[in-house]
């Protein structure tokens, strides 16, 4: 494996049954990549995540991180899921701290803080307008503030590799927003390696500094589709130069231009069909055309 390399995908094959859900994955991401995986729902996004987690395994192949397979969940591996699960007995703030205990493994105790780690916490609740709200308990928080609890939560840890399935999709606008440019800071700032799932290819383009696309609709080399249902693959896998995109002009002229870029140009010839259904004005932006709709 190449050294810049925090993980590695070989030949992976995932079943449900005798469903093929991921067919023949291979992937490799160097350290420090905000990888962005759009595709249609249902394709095995989550399934891929859940893999690197190490919460399940593959059928077939190898999934390589940091030089050693990803066998079971650990500490240098954090998740942040759209339905969020915070300790109901514990307040906004021991349950931010409780991150970095657990990610220690080390039953957390409320006496024993470590006082960079609150600092850290501090900032962080800071950051996510949460500070007022630190000594409430869960119930007592909206929605929202829950899952930026539980981002926080995740956060705490400085996880090297980050794994985030739809974190944000249940934001409001201006609070999503804000946690994408808060999460490209951090990752710019603890060098972290994350897997970002999202059914927004406007938020995929505008945090990623690559994008992935997973579908199981493809064209196979002769340019002919599959005449059997076949699982997913990575059917776009494209370099974003996200330094070249200024944090506060998402809604310029500028970024919706490189978004159209990505649409046009972005993928394979053998997937414009998956360029050509992106519409960024529906929630979930990221829907395949049926065989009778790709017609062109
Ligand atoms: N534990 C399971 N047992 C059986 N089938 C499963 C299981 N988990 C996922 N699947 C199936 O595998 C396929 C991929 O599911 P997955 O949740 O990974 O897709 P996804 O791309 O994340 O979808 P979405 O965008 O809707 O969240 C789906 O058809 C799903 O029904």
């Amino acid at each position: 494996m190449n050294q810049n390399n925090k993980l590695s995908i070989e030949d992976v094959y995932k079943s449900y049954g005798n469903k093929l859900v991921l067919d023949n994955i291979d992937l490799k991401v160097a350290a420090g990549e905000l990888c962005t995986l759009v595709g249609p729902s249902g394709c095995g996004k989550s399934t891929l995540l859940r893999l690197l987690l190490g919460q399940e395994f593959a059928d077939a192949g190898s999934i390589i991180i940091d030089g050693a397979p990803a066998r079971h969940p650990d500490p240098h591996r954090g998740i942040v899921y759209q339905k969020y699960s915070l300790f109901p007995h514990m307040t906004v703030f021991d349950n931010v701290m409780a991150g970095s205990r657990l990610s220690k493994q080390a039953w957390y105790l409320p006496w024993k803080r470590d006082k960079d780690d609150e600092a850290f916490a501090i900032s962080m609740l800071e950051r996510l307008r949460l500070v007022d709200a630190m000594r409430k308990f869960p119930h007592e928080l909206s929605g929202g503030m829950q899952q930026r609890v539980a981002i926080a939560q995740a956060l705490m840890s400085k996880p090297p590799l980050l794994l985030m399935d739809e974190p944000f999709g249940a934001l409001d606008p201006d609070t999503r927003e804000q946690m994408q440019i808060y999460l490209m800071e951090l990752h710019e700032e603890h060098k972290l390696t994350i897997f970002f799932v999202t059914h927004d290819l406007d938020e995929a383009c505008y945090i990623g500094t690559r994008l992935l696309v997973l579908s199981q609709y493809y064209t196979d080399d002769r340019g002919e589709e599959p005449t059997v249902a076949r699982g997913a693959k990575i059917v776009g896998d494209y370099r974003l130069a996200r330094e070249a995109l200024p944090t506060t002009e998402k809604s310029s002229a500028y970024f919706k231009a490189f978004v159209e870029q990505v649409r046009a140009n972005g993928f394979s010839p053998n997937n414009r069909c998956h360029v050509r259904d992106f519409n960024l004005k529906h929630p979930h932006s990221f829907q395949t055309l049926t065989r009778e709709e790709n017609q062109f």
